[in-house]
């Protein structure tokens, strides 16, 4: 499914009426259609249905939902926001079909009238303004939105609720509270967003005939989902031996946090890791050894106890490298992950401690060669780009895809809806996951696992896709069959990650 700005939308509209030559008035009957056939779903018979309609396109699509639910008898109503004379082009053909099937429009923008079809129905289905929408509301339309966010007991929204807007970067603006959107053809980016997401309610994409596929230009950002994980994922193959599936190298860990590292550990040969070793300090790894047993280990303190130099990292034995997770923030572990970022010639994830480190001289990531993987928590994110988290959270497809240009790195940039955005601009948002997931260790688990991934695929944005989708898609089914929201445990995770594989391959 791709995720598209507003004007990425146009453009898609554009194509498929100027390019492929779909009548602009049957794409319109095939957004009403598509969105009436999900409504029926959710209403009934019993129900009475104002549908609100405005004056662009969304009003069209809602004159054609008007039509169609009418012809099958349901108890609709048009309550029409603006006057007659607004009502044009191919909304106004749409109109007039309702009209010519007997339908009803009420025109009125009055707050009383509005006040009196709101309480009287069951179900608001909200046309008024979908992805046209400019700047904050204006009258009439604020105060009706008001009433119908007080009053309705139901609202269904066309597209994107009414006010909301479509992009990233957007704030102060007022929209209804939708309990259901159906939304046209694509994802719009505001599906993914702390401060616009919750405006949607429940949602799906509905097809509507528009033809991507043959544009020059495709959008560059999509979901990741069950079908991209089931067809991209490498098949293990059964002549196969441990070195094949990756020799991984996991450096963290600390006397401080030695638990860190061993969920890394656990949830990279989980996630099909061949062999992997943790480089950590000395009395870590007698902390953790018993816990974690399939695992070898590296002593990586920058000095051992007598004062002399520990023995130096094997860099050309390991395929993959994850390292930050649980390490501690002092001089020694800044060297040591510089020293890292300077001599590893394989792919390195930094996480968590690391990311802090890399803060100190961000200019090391774009000299290696090898890629290199940053995957931050909002906060971490903001730490490194020197912006507010505030900021950060209302345009985070822009600052990740920025960060991963300017630094020509991978960015897992973690939250509800993770975006894995790749050096050249291309992201994707992980559809899998849930609140159970924030709760500390999480993050070192999803470490392990993009570990893991990154060594079986060649394919690194798929890797990370894959890696973000398993480590949710273990915490739903858990979920699902036998954790709640309050006690899941970023070790539950680990163990989740086996009926991932079950129940999806
Ligand atoms: N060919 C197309 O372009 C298609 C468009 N579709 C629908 O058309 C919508 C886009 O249509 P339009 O481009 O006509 O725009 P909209 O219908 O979303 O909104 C335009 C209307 O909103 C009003 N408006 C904008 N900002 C406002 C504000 N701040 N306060 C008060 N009123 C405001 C404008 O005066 C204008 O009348 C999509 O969301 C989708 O629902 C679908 O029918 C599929 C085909
Ligand atoms: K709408």
């Amino acid at each position: 499914m791709y995720i598209v700005t507003a004007k990425e939308m146009y453009e898609m509209d554009r194509h498929t009426i100027q390019e492929i030559g779909l009548d602009e008035r049957l794409l319109m009957e095939n957004a009403g259609r598509a969105v009436s056939s999900k409504i029926t779903g959710i209403i009934s018979k019993q129900n009475q249905i104002c549908i609100f309609v405005g004056s662009g396109n969304n009003g069209g699509d809602g004159f054609v939902i008007a039509r169609t639910l009418h012809t099958q008898n349901y108890n609709v109503t048009v309550l029409q926001i603006v006057p007659d004379e607004r009502i044009t082009g191919e909304a106004l053909y749409h109109k007039t079909l309702y009209l010519n099937c007997n339908g009803s429009v009420h025109v009125s923008s009055d707050a009383t009238e509005v006040d009196k079809f709101v309480t009287s129905s069951d179900v608001i289905i909200d046309a008024m303004i979908g992805i046209g929408v400019h700047d904050e509301l204006r009258e009439p339309v604020y105060t009706i939105v008001s009433i119908i966010n007080q009053k309705a007991d139901f609202v269904i929204s066309v597209d994107i609720p009414t006010g909301l807007p479509a992009d990233e970067g957007i704030t102060g603006f007022s929209a209804i509270h939708a309990d259901w959107t159906f939304v046209i053809e694509a994802a719009k980016m505001s599906l993914f967003l702390e401060h616009t997401a919750p405006y949607y309610g429940k949602w799906e994409v509905v097809p509507i005939g528009i033809s991507i596929n043959t544009m020059d230009d495709v959008p560059k950002k999509y979901t990741w989902g069950e079908h991209h994980f089931r067809s991209t994922l490498p098949k293990r193959d059964p002549y196969a031996h441990k070195g094949t599936h990756g020799k991984g190298l996991a450096i963290g860990g600390s006397v401080e946090m030695p638990g860190s590292i061993a969920m890394t550990a656990k949830a990279a040969l989980r996630a099909g890791a061949g062999l992997l070793t943790v480089g950590t300090a000395k009395n870590v790894i007698s902390s953790i050894a018993q816990t974690c047993i399939e695992a070898t280990y590296l002593m990586v303190d920058d000095h051992n106890e007598h004062g002399g130099k520990a023995a130096a990292i094997p860099f050309e034995r390991f395929d993959c490298i994850v390292m930050g997770m649980g390490m501690g923030r002092d001089k020694e572990a800044e060297r040591l992950v510089m020293h890292v970022l300077n001599e590893a010639n394989c792919p390195v994830i930094v996480d968590a401690d690391g990311l802090f480190h890399v803060k100190a001289d961000p200019s090391i990531l774009s000299k290696r060669s090898d890629p290199i993987i940053v995957t931050p928590h909002p906060g971490e994110m903001a730490m490194l780009l020197e912006v507010p988290i505030a900021e950060l959270l209302e345009k985070p497809f822009h600052y990740s895809r920025a960060f991963a240009a300017i630094h020509q790195v991978y960015v897992v940039l973690k939250g509800k809806h993770t975006i894995i955005t790749v050096p050249d601009g291309k992201q994707a948002v992980n559809q899998t996951g849930n609140q159970g997931l924030a709760k500390g260790g999480s993050g070192d688990v999803l470490s392990g696992i993009i570990l893991a991934m990154v060594m079986q695929h060649k394919n690194i944005f798929q890797a990370l896709c894959n890696a973000c989708f398993v480590h949710g898609a273990a915490a739903d089914l858990l979920i699902r069959d036998n954790h709640s929201y309050y006690d899941l445990l970023a070790t539950d995770v680990i163990e989740g990650i086996p009926a991932v594989y079950r129940t999806f391959l």
